[in-house]
């Protein structure tokens, strides 16, 4: 840092306040495991309609920040909101009812189904209840017993992600890749209005990156969903997310877009100091 300057460095920081009708909004957040602090006061807001990513170095507290919001773990202080509502501690298919849902790896017992299986159930370990009211989350009743619109509604769902060919194929059969396109599948028969995605991107094949980063940017497009997006590889986050939130030590250090994160000393400093 030049000492020229006179002037305090200038730091990614934006103030979470600064977010523009923010649709997600965390404050505060803690969770103890135990002597281990790995949520230390994070507070971050996600822009309505916003691809944000998550960053850190590892054991920075980001998955434990996920699993608070979407309801895995309960937060031990702190408070999380969902458009305009708290929602701190709520269970994964309350808050999948009210449009807030995560990606679930598919469980070994739904890899003996087809994808189109699959999906037609949705992830009833997020909605719970019934399988079919989880798949149309606030349909009328005598919509409900229509499988046949739960199926159409598949079919198009396998459609806008190119795995409609596989529909008869069991989950267990399909790659790495199509696997995350089969997750999105699922989570997206839930019609939510924001998604969280967990290293959405671990062991994809890049034409298959491509194909799972521009159905989201779709869906941004054309439907208004919010994504917030964990993921190690830097560059799909600087080049994919509008706003970076950088967590280090169980707290934010660092928020903005990829320009001012990527210029930040203290960015940069606590990826060296950490094992990345
Ligand atoms: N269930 C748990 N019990 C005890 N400690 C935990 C538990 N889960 C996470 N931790 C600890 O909390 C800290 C934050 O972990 P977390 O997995 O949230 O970080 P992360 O940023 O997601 O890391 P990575 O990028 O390596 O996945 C770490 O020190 C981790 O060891």
């Amino acid at each position: 840092m030049s000492e020229s300057s006179g002037t305090e460095r200038q730091t990614a920081t934006v103030d979470s306040d600064s977010i523009e009708d923010p649709l997600l909004e965390v404050d505060g957040l803690r969770k103890q495991f135990g002597g281990v602090v790995a949520v230390d006061g994070a507070t971050f807001a996600v822009g309505e309609g916003s691809l944000t990513g998550l960053i850190g170095p590892n054991g920075a507290g980001k998955s434990t920040t996920f699993n608070c919001i979407t309801g895995i773990h309960e937060p031990t202080g702190g408070r999380v909101t969902f458009d305009g509502q708290e929602i701190t501690g709520l269970p994964p298919y309350t808050l999948a009812n009210r449009g807030l849902v995560r990606t679930f790896q598919i469980a070994r017992e739904l890899s003996d189904m087809t994808v189109l299986e699959n999906v037609m159930l949705a992830p009833d370990d997020q909605v719970g209840e019934s399988a079919i009211r989880s798949v149309l989350p606030g349909l009328r009743d005598d919509v409900i017993a229509d499988e046949e619109a739960v199926r159409d509604r598949a079919w198009e769902t396998l459609d806008f992600f190119e795995i409609d060919h596989l529909a008869h194929e069991n989950a267990g059969n399909l790659s790495g890749g199509q696997r995350k396109l089969l997750e999105m599948a699922r989570v997206l028969m839930t019609d939510p209005e924001m998604v969280l995605l967990d290293e959405p991107l671990a062991g994809v094949n890049p034409t298959l990156e491509e194909k799972l980063l521009e159905r989201i940017h779709e869906l941004r497009r054309e439907q208004g969903l919010t994504f917030l997006l964990v993921e190690h590889d830097m560059d799909v986050i600087m080049n994919n997310c509008e706003h970076i939130i950088v967590m280090h030590q169980g707290s934010v250090l660092a928020e903005g877009d990829a320009e001012a994160i990527t210029s930040d000393e203290r960015v940069l400093e606590a990826y060296l100091g950490g094992e990345v």
